[in-house]
């Protein structure tokens, strides 16, 4: 199922920049709010009742979007730490692709700098052998799909569907800001190149938070704050995922 010749699957249409989709502008409201405590709506709930993360299955796979500096990193990093998922992050096995001198790396370097999409045949591919290699029984996968060409592209490769789709919800002025206090040295830390990772994740990235919203599988959560008070907002979401699905077990094995 995992090992379809992803070349054959690829939509016609590449992941290049363009403005807003009459999509998009139509379903932007119906992004679900992050729950207060409250019980799941009813077509969550049916999802985290699937057998997604029990035994013999695939792994409960979350995708984790935002804009760039929203905090999918930072939240990542505690959602594993607390939940017991493993994360997986598209931008650093790209990353990774690009310090192993790899073939393809010099390519992915060069988009990378500009702000673009990598191809789908290479990044889903990359997305797919990482979760296939964990052992891990709930997956995030941070920063993937990038455009609908790559959701399409990982459904078909792989067959399934995310469980669940969480949707950082940032404004551009502080995502800016945090990109530019980042200080890892990253190649597209500088102000020409985030100004086209910003209207990249407008084009591209947020119709794959509209269609999910469309399916009822994303959750937003607001962004701004500090990191634990964004943490308080994700913490409430994963609990209340356990609390009400029997498969959502997330107590560390
Ligand atoms: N709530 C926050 N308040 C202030 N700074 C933050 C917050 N969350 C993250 N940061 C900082 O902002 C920067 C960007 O955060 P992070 O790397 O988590 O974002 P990201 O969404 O993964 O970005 P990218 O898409 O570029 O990988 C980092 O330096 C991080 O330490
Ligand atoms: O699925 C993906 C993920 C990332 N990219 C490219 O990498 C950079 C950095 O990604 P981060 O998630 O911000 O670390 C991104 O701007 C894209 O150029 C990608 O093409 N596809
Ligand atoms: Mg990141």
């Amino acid at each position: 199922m995992w090992r379809r010749r992803l070349s054959a699957l690829l939509p016609r249409s590449p992941c290049s920049s363009s403005a807003p989709s009459s999509y998009q502008q139509q379903h932007r409201h119906i992004l679900l709010p992050t729950p207060n405590e409250k019980p799941l709506a009813p077509s969550l709930l049916r999802l985290f009742t699937s057998q997604a993360g029990s035994d013999g299955g695939r792994p409960f796979i979350a995708f984790i979007l935002g804009g760039p500096g929203s905090g999918k990193g930072t939240q990542c990093t505690r959602i594993a730490s607390d939940f017991g998922f493993a994360h997986v992050s598209a931008g650093d096995l790209l990353r990774n692709e690009i310090s192993s001198g790899t073939d393809q790396g010099e390519l992915i370097l060069e988009i990378i700098r500009e702000g673009r999409i990598v191809p789908s045949e290479i990044t889903v591919e990359l997305v797919r052998k990482a979760i296939e290699s964990t052992t891990a029984k709930r997956v995030l996968i941070d920063g993937f799909p990038r455009c609908e060409e790559n959701r399409i592209a990982f459904e078909k490769l792989t067959g399934t569907e995310p469980d669940l789709v969480v949707f950082f919800d940032c404004p551009e002025d502080l995502m800016v800001k945090r990109l530019l206090g980042r200080n890892q040295g990253r190649v597209d830390d500088n102000i020409e190149t985030i100004k086209k990772r910003l209207k990249v994740f407008e084009s591209l990235n947020m119709p794959v938070v509209n269609y999910y919203s469309s399916k009822g599988k994303a959750h937003k959560i607001n962004a701004t704050g500090t990191a634990d008070e964004i943490f308080e907002s994700v913490r409430k979401l994963f609990s209340s995922l356990s609390m009400q699905c029997p498969h959502f077990k997330y107590n560390r094995q």
